[in-house]
């Protein structure tokens, strides 16, 4: 696994350092509202879970399964929905979680979907954010990372569903995938 990385970006502590951080501001964002964290699956999934631990006031989460790169590097611009959410997100403060903002397609789609289920507010955040590549405008509320144009794997994120296990945020090497 670690022979196919070109370059590691983030390490596991540099990681940690963050999400404390974005656990403190969404902390004193939500004091004394209700909140529900949403997290988009596969992907977000260590992301949310280190997260909410470090959100100190009372959420709810629920958790969406969409999918658009498959096995590839390049999005299908499709967003297939493998699984919605449980509950009714009607007049609730919804915070979408996910663990990359890459063409932006995923997230231009999700938002619209629950827009239309009348949250009280929908506010996005995501661990790292790859400006370059957008293809629509996007509102982001909360951003770990900004990172360069490159095809990244580990803490959640995945090529063709492996690599997820990795505890930092890395470049695959191209000779990977190419
Ligand atoms: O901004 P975009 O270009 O739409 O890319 C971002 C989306 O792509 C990845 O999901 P993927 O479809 O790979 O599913 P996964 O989370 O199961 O890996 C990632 O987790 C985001 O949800
Ligand atoms: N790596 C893995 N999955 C992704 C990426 C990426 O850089 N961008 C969007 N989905
Ligand atoms: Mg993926």
């Amino acid at each position: 696994m670690q022979n196919d990385i070109k370059e590691i970006l983030f390490t596991e502590e540099e990681i940690a350092e963050k999400v404390k951080e974005l656990g403190q501001q969404i902390s004193k964002d939500y004091s004394g509202e209700n909140l529900t964290v949403v997290g988009i699956l596969k992907g977000s999934n260590i992301f949310m879970g280190d997260l909410i631990r470090k959100i100190d006031i009372p959420l709810s989460i629920d958790f969406m399964v969409v999918s658009s790169y498959g096995q590839s590097t390049e999005s299908s611009g499709v967003v297939k929905v493998l699984k919605d959410l449980e509950y009714s997100i009607e007049g609730k403060n919804i915070l979408i979680v996910e663990d990359i903002i890459d063409t932006g397609l995923t997230l231009d789609y999700l938002k619209e979907n629950l827009l239309r289920r009348k949250p009280k507010s929908l506010k996005i955040c995501t661990l790292l954010d790859k400006p370059a590549r957008r293809k629509v405008d996007l509102k982001v509320d909360y951003i770990g990372f900004e990172i360069p144009d490159a095809f990244i794997v580990g803490y959640g994120i995945d090529y063709a569903e492996r690599y997820r296990n990795l505890p930092y945020v890395a470049v695959l090497k191209e000779e990977v995938y190419q």
